[in-house]
């Protein structure tokens, strides 16, 4: 769980980050935090660079510039230590591949499994540590999906691929979750699950980071939005970030240029010092 260096209050801090591909920047001058403990809401249109920012939280991308910390520590020791779950949008799983819905759950709990001796990792899954087995049991029930834990995984439909994906992610049992559009083709009902869930895992004393272009969902459930595109827009809470008027100015911001809308030079361009 949470170290207690740093601002307890801030889950993430990020200063000055920006990112690029190909050098041409996605992400600039990024100076945010996201407060423990509490739901946050990303919003931005479709190209914004919301995505990029959780592959830069979740190291999978370097950003060229910035510092990223968790809880007062480089965010990479959290990343260690487990502490941080990642939903990905478009989840780079095989859903073909002939796994059952509880092996797949399982694979969340395979960053705790580094701490087994190496012959229980071995085994069958149903000898893993029963931790393991408790923290998949838990995450599936919580997303109501205990009755399909032994069907193979595509043979499920996308809403329930989805909290599959999300079971995957609790089992983590992390302190920060980072979640790419969970809502996103879902039906209602099943918004309604995912909804819940996160409102729990809130409640539970962890913090929710969602991307989501579901504007009544957030404004219904969450603590606190960032609204993004390239640039920080706007942070507030939902009723002040989330006002047809504050969303109508970030769907043209899409249009306007700033001064550093132009391609990093590459000789500034140094390794982010994310620890
Ligand atoms: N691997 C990549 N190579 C080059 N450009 C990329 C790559 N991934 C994303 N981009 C570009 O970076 C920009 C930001 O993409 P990103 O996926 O972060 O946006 P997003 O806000 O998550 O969008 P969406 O709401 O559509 O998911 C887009 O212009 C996109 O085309």
């Amino acid at each position: 769980m949470a170290t207690t260096s740093g601002d307890a209050q801030v889950a993430i801090d990020i200063k000055g980050l920006y990112a690029a591909y190909q050098r041409q920047p996605v992400l600039e001058n990024i100076n945010l935090q996201f407060p423990a403990n509490k739901w946050t809401a990303i919003v931005g249109p479709n190209g914004a660079g919301k995505s990029t920012l959780f592959h830069v939280l979740t190291g999978s991308m370097k950003a060229l510039r910035g510092k990223v910390q968790a809880f007062g520590e480089p965010i990479s020791t959290h990343r260690k230590a487990g502490h941080i779950a990642y939903m990905a949008q478009r989840e780079a799983i095989e859903w073909d591949f002939p796994v059952s819905v509880w092996e797949t759950v399982m694979g969340g709990r395979y960053g705790h499994m580094r701490h087994d001796p190496l012959w229980r990792r071995l085994l069958p899954s149903r000898w893993y540590d029963r931790r393991h087995g408790e923290a998949v049991y838990n995450a599936l029930q919580s997303v109501d999906m205990l009755g399909l834990a032994e069907r193979p995984i595509g043979a499920l439909s996308g809403g329930q691929k989805k909290r599959v994906l999300l079971a995957r992610t609790l089992a983590q049992q992390a302190n920060i979750l980072l979640l790419d559009e969970p809502l996103a083709g879902v039906d209602p009902p099943s918004e309604q699950l995912i909804l819940d869930v996160l409102a729990r895992e809130r409640e539970a004393g962890r913090t929710v980071i969602m991307v989501t272009h579901d504007m009544p969902g957030a404004r219904r459930h969450v603590d606190h939005v960032v609204l993004i595109n390239r640039f920080i827009r706007g942070v507030g809470t939902p009723e002040e970030m989330l006002s047809d008027g504050k969303l109508a100015e970030l769907a043209v911001s899409s249009t306007e240029q700033s001064a550093n809308d132009v391609p990093i030079d590459n000789a500034s361009v140094y390794k982010a010092a994310q620890g």
